[in-house]
Order: structure tokens, then C-alpha cells, then sequence
């Protein structure tokens, strides 16, 4: 059993053209091995009247944190974070962590979702979730010094260098790490300058968030006179492979900057609306050329992993904020969520041809709300939700058949996640 095909649907190819045609996996080596006319598969997934699609990358999120899902909702990021969001997750233990982050799996295989960045904290709970549940991830520990005293700040950086270092390559490949600072406000300069380099030396990139609101971009200019992504720069940041979160606030000089070094933003639009933080300037970005993937960010600000909620989310949002209903075209939101998602996670993956990795999902498209099928991209964009995903596959091996999630026990990961959460929340109160 080493090919698996995919027969009878449509394909979403790079260019965004859909055709008629059929895909064959290489299970051995994760790669799509043919699209259109393929020879016959060892194993078969049906996908009639369906379109076969790249696995949507979720490129920015907290896993973890479905086990917060519609705990505090309704307030700004700072105070969202300083005064509901750290409490509880002072008191998250492993076991904690590894109930949320199969939840968010188990949510990611239902909606199409095959790979994913993650930043949070015990890492390792995180890489076994994922090598069990096969989907794709680039991990990180985030990094928080702020209001942490010498030796507990060091820490958290060792941990940050020692998980990128040791989960880089895990579970066959499919785990890649990097170390992230969670932000420029929350991790000083000379930590950054003390650690950032030993991240090259591991050779990682570097993923935090920046920009996401005018609270986190006033003090860096006040306090050193200069752009926080001038700043980043500075302090070793925006390395071509580097990536940061949302970009909401960027004026001309930052995204010349961030096209100029070749480094991704992750627009997490619903994130940005839920914390009124602001429009992120996406149209402006794709223009300058630079690379825009999407990101959920954690379930707490969302408040679900589903990415074609946010695909829309950035579709809509982006025309509301250029003013101009041109502005992120459905081609444009469908590829961020798949090859701009992908190229900024360092995934070879995000397209349906020979060679890249063979992380797909099939949608039905035999649906009230997907009916007439005048143009698919615009439906993807526009109009299909995750729970129209039939089949989810992830480096040639099925995740889900038919609806059927079989890499996690579905009502289990539920019912632990259910226990875990009640058991945080009473903790913390
Ligand atoms: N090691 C750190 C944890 C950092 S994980 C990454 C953090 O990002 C937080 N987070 C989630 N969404 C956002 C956002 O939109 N902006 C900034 N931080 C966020 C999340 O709650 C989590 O605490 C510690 O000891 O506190
Ligand atoms: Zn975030």
C-alpha cells in the first residue's frame, strides 16, 4: 500500500484553474506523484463531485488554546491577555496543554486544516499530539520575559532554543520548529541579541508577533525612535525565513522593509477584528510583494481553527480596510491560505502538483449553499465552510475519511478536553 489516489473530482491547481482530474500519493515519501491522468493507486479515496484542494496551513495560532474557547471574550488585547488570558495559563499543566492542542487537531482534520505554526509552551505535549494525529506543524516555545525575574526569563529563552533544537525534524519530518519571542514588547533587546544568534546557529527561523496593535508599536517608538520593525531589524530579526504575526500597524518604510528581506507576514484577521486591533494592510503587502500567509491565532480570539472562516475574514476585511472591493480577490485569499500559508511556515506544500507534499482536502461540493458552481475559487473564498471537507490528507496518509477523523479518537479527545477545561478554569479562580 505505498500510493494512495484520489479519483473522480476536480483539482485546484496553482494557478487557480480547476480541472477534472485525479491525484496519486506517494505514501513513502509523503510527495504527489501525478495530477490529472494518474496510473491506479494501491489505496482509493472517492472524490466524486468533490474538489480536491491543497490542506489548508494554518500559519499563526496557539493550539492549546481551544481549552480557553469562549472563556473571556469582548475586550483589547492587553487587557484580554494581562488580565484573564495569563492567569489561567499560569495554572496549565502538560496535561492541560496536550487535551487543548488534540481538540485543535481533531478541529484542524475536520475543516481541511493539514498544517500549522504554534507557539506556546510545553512544546513536546505538542510534537507527540501531532505526530500521533499526522499533520504537518512548525513549533515553537513563546517566550516571555516582561515582569519575570532574571533566572525564570533565562529559562524561558533556554527552553525556547532547547525545544527548536530538539523537535527540529521530528516525527518524520513533519515537526519543524522555531524560536519565538513572543513579541518586541514582551522580550527585551538584549535578549534578543543574546539568544537570536544562537536561533541561527541551530539554523531556525525566528517567529513572533509584531505590529498587532498601536499599544505594542507607541512605547518602541517613544523609547528608541525608530519603527518596531526597524528595531527587529536591529536586533537580528526579519531573516528571509523569519515570520511574525498579524502586521496590523506598518507604515511604508516597514513593509518595504519586510519585502526587501523576504521575511512573511501571517494576517490573522478575525484575531485582529475580535481585539478591535486594527486592518492589517494586506492588499498593500501582496503588492509590495511580500509573502502574506493566513493565521487563525489561538482560539480564544478567533473563536474556532476553522480556516475558511478566516480566508473569508481576510477576503472581506481586506476590501473593507484598501476601501476598494477589488482588494484581496477571492485568488488572493485562497492563496494565502495555502501557498502563502505554506512558503511562510517552510512547508514544501500549499499546491496540487508533482513533487510538493501531498497534504490535501477534498470539499463536497454537492451542497445547498455551494450551488450553482459558476466559479470554485470564489466558493472557497466565499461561500464553503470547513464542515464541507469530506476527506483531509496529510503527507499521502488519510486523516480523515469520509468525516471520519482516524488518527484521533474524536468523542475521547472531547470529553478530556471538556474535563481539562472546567478542571483550569476552577484553578484559576
Ligand atoms: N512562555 C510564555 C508563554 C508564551 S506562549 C504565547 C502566548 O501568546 C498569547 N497570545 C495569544 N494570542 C495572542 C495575540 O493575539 N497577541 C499576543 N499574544 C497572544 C498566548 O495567550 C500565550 O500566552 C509564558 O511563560 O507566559
Ligand atoms: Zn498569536
Amino acid at each position: 500500500m505505498t500510493t494512495l489516489e484520489i479519483v473522480g473530482g476536480r483539482v485546484l491547481r496553482p494557478d487557480m484553474t480547476v480541472e477534472h482530474g485525479d491525484v496519486l500519493a506517494d505514501r513513502e515519501t509523503g510527495e504527489i506523484r501525478a495530477v490529472g491522468d494518474v496510473p491506479d493507486g494501491d489505496e482509493s479515496l472517492d472524490a466524486s463531485g468533490g474538489l480536491v484542494i491543497p490542506g489548508l496551513v494554518n500559519a499563526h495560532t496557539h493550539v492549546a488554546m481551544t481549552l480557553l474557547r469562549g472563556y473571556a471574550d469582548d475586550e483589547p488585547l492587553e487587557t484580554w491577555l494581562q488580565e484573564d488570558i495569563w492567569p489561567v495559563e499560569a495554572t496549565l499543566e502538560p496535561a492541560d496543554v496536550r487535551a487543548g492542542v488534540e481538540l485543535g487537531l481533531v478541529e484542524m482534520i475536520e475543516t481541511g486544516t493539514t498544517g500549522f505554526c504554534d507557539m506556546y509552551f510545553d512544546v513536546p505535549e505538542t510534537v507527540a499530539a501531532v505526530e500521533e494525529a499526522g499533520l504537518r506543524a512548525r513549533v515553537g516555545h513563546g517566550i516571555v520575559t516582561v515582569g519575570k525575574d532574571e533566572d525564570e526569563a533565562r529559562a524561558d529563552l533556554e527552553e525556547g532554543l532547547r525545544v527548536a533544537r530538539e523537535f527540529d525534524g521530528a516525527a518524520d519530518g513533519r515537526v519543524s520548529t522555531a524560536f519565538m519571542p513572543h513579541s518586541l514588547t514582551t522580550v527585551d533587546a538584549a535578549e534578543l541579541d543574546a539568544f537570536v544568534p544562537e536561533a541561527r546557529e541551530a539554523d531556525v527561523p525566528v517567529h513572533l508577533h509584531a505590529n498587532e496593535t498601536t499599544g505594542e508599536v507607541e512605547p518602541i517608538v517613544d523609547d528608541h525612535e525608530k519603527r518596531p520593525l526597524e528595531y527587529a531589524v536591529d536586533h537580528g530579526l526579519l531573516e528571509p525565513e523569519d515570520f511574525v504575526a498579524h502586521g496590523v500597524h506598518l507604515d511604508e518604510r516597514e513593509v518595504d522593509l519586510l519585502a526587501e528581506r523576504g521575511a512573511g507576514v501571517v494576517h490573522c484577521p478575525a484575531s485582529n477584528m475580535k481585539l478591535a486591533s486594527g486592518i492589517a494592510p494586506v492588499q498593500t503587502l501582496l503588492d509590495a510583494g511580500v509573502t502574506v500567509g493566513l493565521g487563525t491565532d489561538g482560539a480564544a480570539s478567533n473563536n474556532d481553527l476553522d480556516m475558511f472562516d478566516e480566508l473569508r475574514d481576510a477576503a472581506m476585511v481586506g476590501k473593507l480596510g484598501a476601501g476598494d472591493a477589488s482588494a484581496v480577490d477571492a485568488p488572493s485569499a485562497v492563496g494565502m491560505a495555502t501557498a502563502g500559508s505554506a512558503a511562510v511556515a517552510g512547508f514544501d506544500a500549499g499546491r496540487i502538483e508533482p513533487g510538493a507534499n501531498a497534504d490535501l482536502a477534498v470539499l463536497d461540493l454537492d451542497a445547498t449553499h455551494l450551488t450553482p458552481h459558476h466559479d470554485l475559487v470564489s466558493h472557497l473564498a466565499y461561500a464553503a465552510s470547513g464542515t464541507d471537507v469530506r476527506h483531509t490528507v496529510c503527507d499521502g496518509e488519510v486523516l480523515m475519511r469520509d468525516r471520519e477523523v482516524l488518527t484521533l479518537d474524536v468523542d475521547e479527545v472531547r470529553e478530556t478536553a471538556e474535563r481539562h477545561a472546567a478542571a483550569v478554569v476552577e484553578r484559576a479562580e
